[in-house]
């Protein structure tokens, strides 16, 4: 009933020349997918060529970044209604670099998750716990934090529209990925708290893990009951990993 997505989040790679030339490599190979949907998470300056070299596919594509108000006196930022008007299909939200070296608050997100919404983006909103919190048993409450706070003015009956992502910061760009248990208990814990708002919303809710998904790890993590999918880095630059990745996702 959910549909599982595979999203690919570039980060801060690919110019418009690499950008084409990855996208004209990737099409291709993603033809037979019907089991799963498939993105790319591309930086602003790459938005427009991607959209136009993947109309008409099955490829999506998504920002890493927006600002919450419409318009305004904001140097530097782009906001929902501009995406929009590129026909972009979505946006991540509070990715752990954004939090961490561009101090992304999760009062900002409160703010950019519902204005993304109606401007009528997807929404990927990430979360997850550092390797300090998770020693110091504090897994659970850093989560709880983050997705309280991230999807607190969404409507109860948008909110099975907001794909969260669980992405442990330990285990991003590090090759040391969770085990299927870190995994799963986490990923039905966020669950839980979208069902704490709503339950039957939470049934809608696609939750995916991202940190050091590989094509040698992804079938065992996307297989998880609560796992929706992926957030793939590293991999997604690689055009033969990200399919692996996508091929790895289980056919119901
Ligand atoms: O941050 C990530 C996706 O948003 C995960 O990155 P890696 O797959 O490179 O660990």
């Amino acid at each position: 009933m959910r549909t599982p997505l595979i999203a690919g989040n570039w980060k801060m790679h690919g110019t418009v020349a690499e950008t084409d030339e990855r996208i004209a490599a990737l099409l291709p190979r993603l033809s037979t997918v019907d089991h799963a949907d498939v993105a790319i998470c591309v930086p602003f300056t790459a938005l427009q060529a991607a959209v136009d070299s993947t109309r008409g596919s099955q490829l999506g594509v998504f920002a890493q970044n927006m600002h919450h108000e419409p318009q305004g006196a904001f140097t530097g930022e782009v906001s929902a209604p501009m995406l929009a008007e590129l026909e972009v299909g979505g946006v991540v939200l509070g990715h752990s670099e954004r939090r961490t070296y561009f101090g992304e608050t999760d009062r900002a997100l409160q703010l950019k998750v519902p204005a993304a919404l109606e401007a009528g983006l997807q929404v990927i909103l990430c979360v997850g716990e550092t390797e300090e919190e998770r020693e110091k048993g504090d897994t659970e409450r850093r989560l709880r934090h983050q997705v309280q706070e991230g999807l607190e003015k969404v409507p109860s009956d948008r909110l099975g529209d907001v794909i969260l992502a669980y992405e442990p910061v330990w285990a991003i760009g590090t090759g040391h990925v969770a085990t299927l248990e870190q995994a799963q208990d986490a990923l039905a814990f966020v669950r839980a708290l979208v069902a704490d708002r709503d339950k039957e919303q939470s049934k809608r809710s696609r939750i995916l893990y991202g940190g050091s998904m590989k094509p040698d790890n992804a079938a065992d993590l996307l297989a998880l009951p609560d796992c929706d999918g992926g957030l793939i880095g590293g991999a997604s630059l690689d055009v033969s990993q990200f399919t692996a990745i996508v091929e790895a996702v289980p056919r119901s």
